[in-house]
Parts: C-alpha cells; sequence; structure tokens
C-alpha cells in the first residue's frame, strides 16, 4: 500500500518512534533522513509531511520553502527539538500547517497531522470549485419553447440521469454549451464540478496537459506538477467542447480513459482512476472529419452514444421571445436598471432574422441595442442597420413574387450570400449545398463581388 505520511527526521530512534506511533494511528508513513530524499520521493499519494528542522544537507526551513513552491497543496507540520518563536514564526511563513515541539504528545501529534489532512483535501476540492466557478452552471431555465427545441429538451433531460456519455452537435452558438450545464444540473452529478475545456483554444502540448495533467519537468516550462481537468472534474462532468479539433494523436488518450477509466499524467508511469461523465460538442461534420482521417472512427463511436442536436435559432423562431425576455432581464439585473422592453416592430425582425451565429448572437444584439435605446424599450431602430438590411432582404427573398424583376444573376448572387451566411462562410459546405464544385464557387463570389469576411 501507498504511503501518505512523509516523515523527515534524522534521528534514528525518534524517526522509528515516530513511523510506529504513526502506524498505530492509521496513517501508512515512509521515513527519510533528509530533506532531498523525501523531495524525491513525494507523489500524489502524500497527504502530509512531518518535519525536524536541523537537519543534514538541506535544513527544514529549505524543505518548506521548496514544498511551498513545487507542491503548494502539501501542508506540513514540523516537529523539533528547540522551542525557539522565532523558528516557529520563520516555519509558519514558510507555509507549516502547526509547529510542534519534543518530546511529543503522540495524540496531540497524529490529531495535528490528521487536521493538516484535511487540510489538502480542502485545498484540493477548492482548486475542483474554482474549476467549476470559471464555467459557472447556470441553472436557472434552458429555454426550449419551439416544438424542435421541447422534444430535444425532453430527450436531454431523460438522459441526464444516466451516467452515459453525450455528444451535442449543433452551429456555433446554438446552446450546446448551455445545454451541457443544464444536463449536469439534472444528473446525479450536480453537486460537483462542471468543467469545461475547448480543444481548438490551445495548442497540442498545452492541451494535453491541460486535460491530463502533469508531473514537474515532464517538458520544458512544467515547473511543477499540475491537475488536469479530468481530475478537476472528479465526481462531475467534462464538457468538451469542439472535440472535433482534438489532434488526432490525443485521440487514443481520450479513448483510453473512456475505456478504461485511467489515464497517466503526462511524463508520468503512474495509473490513476478517473471518475466524470463526458459530454463533447461540436459543430463540425464528423463524417468527413473520419472519412479524412483526421478523426477516429473508434472515438466517434466512443463519444457519440447518446447524440443530441440542436437545432439553429432560425429553425425555431418560438424559441425567440423567451431567449429575449431571459437575456433582456439579465442585462436590466447586470445593469442594475428597471426592466427591458421590445417594441412589437422590433420583436417581428428578430424573430425573422436568420440568426447565422445563433442564440450568441441574439446576446449580443440584445446587449448593444439595449445600451444605446432611448428609455427601456428597444425599437426597430436600435436594431444594427446590418441586421434590418439583412432582415428586409430575408422578406424580399422569402417572397416568390419579389424574385420577378431580379435578374437570374443576382439571384444567383443571393442564393450564394444566403448560403454562405448559412454556413458561417464555410465555402466548401455552402458550394456542396448549393450543388457546385468548390472552385465554382470562389469563380461566382468574386464574380459576383460577394466579401464575407
Ligand atoms: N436554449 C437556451 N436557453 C437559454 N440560453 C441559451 C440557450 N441556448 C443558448 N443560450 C445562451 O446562448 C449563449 C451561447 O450558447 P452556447 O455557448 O451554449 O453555444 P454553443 O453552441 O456552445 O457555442 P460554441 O459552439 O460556439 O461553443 C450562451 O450565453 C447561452 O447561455
Amino acid at each position: 500500500m501507498s504511503a501518505d505520511l512523509i516523515i523527515v527526521e534524522d534521528e534514528d530512534i525518534t524517526r522509528r518512534l515516530l513511523e510506529l506511533k504513526a502506524k498505530d494511528f492509521g496513517f501508512r508513513p515512509v521515513s527519510f533522513e533528509s530533506a532531498e530524499e523525501a523531495l524525491g520521493f513525494i507523489n500524489d499519494e502524500i497527504k502530509v509531511i512531518l518535519l525536524d528542522l536541523r537537519l543534514p544537507g538541506m535544513s527544514g526551513f529549505g524543505l518548506l520553502e521548496t514544498l511551498g513552491k513545487e507542491h503548494p497543496g502539501l501542508p506540513s507540520v514540523v516537529l523539533t527539538a528547540a522551542n525557539k518563536a522565532e523558528d516557529a514564526v520563520k516555519a509558519m511563513k514558510l507555509g507549516a500547517f502547526d509547529y510542534l515541539t519534543k518530546p511529543f504528545d503522540p495524540g496531540e501529534l497524529f490529531e495535528c497531522l490528521r487536521m493538516a489532512t484535511r487540510l489538502r483535501e480542502v485545498h484540493r476540492e477548492n482548486d475542483a470549485l474554482r474549476e467549476s466557478i470559471a464555467t459557472p452552471v447556470t441553472n436557472d431555465g434552458f429555454v426550449a419553447e419551439a416544438e424542435v427545441s421541447k422534444a430535444m429538451l425532453g430527450r436531454a433531460e431523460r438522459v441526464a440521469v444516466l451516467d452515459s456519455t453525450i455528444l451535442l452537435t449543433g452551429e456555433s452558438g446554438s446552446g450546446k454549451g448551455a445545454l451541457a450545464r443544464h444536463i449536469h444540473g439534472l444528473s446525479k452529478r450536480s453537486e460537483k464540478p462542471f468543467v469545461t475545456v475547448s480543444c481548438p483554444a490551445l495548442p497540442r502540448e498545452l492541451l494535453e496537459s491541460e486535460l491530463f495533467g502533469h508531473e514537474k519537468g515532464a517538458f520544458t516550462g512544467a515547473l511543477k506538477r499540475r491537475i488536469g481537468k479530468i481530475e478537476s472534474a472528479r465526481g462531475g462532468t467534462l464538457f468538451l467542447d469542439e472535440i472535433g479539433d482534438l489532434p488526432l494523436d490525443l485521440q487514443p488518450k481520450l479513448l483510453n480513459v473512456l475505456q478504461d477509466r485511467r489515464y497517466q499524467r503526462v511524463g508520468s508511469e503512474e495509473w490513476l482512476d478517473s471518475d466524470f461523465r463526458l459530454i463533447a460538442a461540436t459543430n463540425i461534420d464528423f463524417e468527413e472529419k473520419i472519412e479524412s482521417g483526421e478523426f477516429r472512427e473508434d472515438l466517434y463511436y466512443r463519444l457519440s452514444v447518446i447524440p443530441l442536436e440542436l437545432p439553429p435559432l432560425r429553425e425555431r423562431p418560438a424559441d425567440i421571445p423567451p431567449l429575449v425576455e431571459r437575456s433582456l432581464s439579465r442585462i436590466s439585473k447586470q445593469r442594475g436598471g428597471a426592466a427591458l422592453k421590445v417594441e412589437s416592430a422590433a420583436m417581428k425582425a428578430l424573430t425573422n432574422f436568420r440568426w447565422p451565429g445563433n442564440v450568441r448572437q441574439l446576446e449580443n444584439i440584445l446587449e448593444r441595442s439595449s445600451a444605446f435605446c432611448e428609455g427601456q424599450t428597444i425599437r426597430l431602430t436600435d436594431l444594427p442597420p446590418s441586421f434590418r438590411k439583412q432582415n428586409e432582404e430575408k422578406k424580399q427573398s422569402n417572397l416568390p413574387k419579389g424574385l420577378a424583376g431580379l435578374t437570374l444573376s443576382q439571384i444567383e448572387a443571393e442564393a450564394i450570400r444566403q448560403t454562405l451566411e448559412a454556413c458561417q462562410g464555410n465555402k466548401s459546405e455552402a458550394a456542396r449545398r448549393l450543388g457546385i464544385a468548390e472552385k465554382t464557387i470562389y469563380n461566382k463570389m468574386s464574380r459576383h463581388n460577394i466579401d464575407i469576411s
């Protein structure tokens, strides 16, 4: 069984006595004569260090200093022969949990070590909580008014209580993150952390250590051990956003954790157990990535145990009024002002809009418009000009009669513009939907002077 207490004491008899007593009090001790040896032994199982101040080589003070820098969450208790006030003050300043003097009372000493151990657990819980605060869990209602949203939410709520992996798909800003938090909030893991990792946000090496953690010295710049998000998510939910961007060589590592529930920190041989529910999200088409060899098919099947698709906002206009209401009430709360409203013409325009950026875009527009509107009511004229223009264009293009009088070239240009918008500027996807070659869309864009940047 691995040790959980390190004793650093150069006096043979005291060291052996401490070891015996530690076992009596339920600890699993390992002891060393020097600070250097103890430092070399520290691993994740160690919960507390008991040290003498007078040691050969590095002193107890040196050890405390190094622990503070390299293992900040690991508590230490000083046990020394000299009862000197200035030593006690110095040790505490260097981060010692307590300072006791010899001869020691075993009951008092080991109670103190137990309290220090509890401190380490609190540190870890704090780290995990900090992670979950960085991505707050909002259980104040996931809006689903449209029939298609209600059906999707119904499925999500049914599977929330199971522990299965969920794959959320949908355009950017359509609410994958919000839904993941909602599912977490309804799961049996809701009291534990909800931890998000955005796969494209970090370069490969950093992403690996972000997920799995690393040992000190695992790579240049790894100055101390770092706990990964898998560990921070212990007991809770890990939300992997934009999973399609997970680098190919990290995919087997993730697959391993999902299969065996075990993983290794970067630079460590030790296997650690994991305990998290995975929710992954993507706005790309996996088929293409699998076909091109950029995404492993076996990992895809592991991820999509329960697939849930979020429809784009333009396909569920009934969601728009309640989403507007929810956003405005958040904004007025943040600003500490009176309630904000939207006049009916503006609400109609918002409901008719195509929303290429989905709910995120809706929230941004409301934030901006409410900052400039007069009084507490957002009017049509408060919405951005580009938004109003597109809204009119949409109205026109929706009317079959509106096409009369347009040249074929204008209709073609409009079709390309709208398709590009629907595909968020992705030209190969737009070409696919229009049924033309990718090269052709570039030619046509240049001919019609279409600039979507
Ligand atoms: N159904 C909903 N109810 C309430 N709020 C929502 C809903 N859908 C989205 N939102 C809000 O819209 C914003 C964007 O949503 P979110 O970040 O979840 O989108 P996403 O699909 O994860 O985007 P991306 O793919 O870019 O990561 C967030 O502020 C989120 O809270």
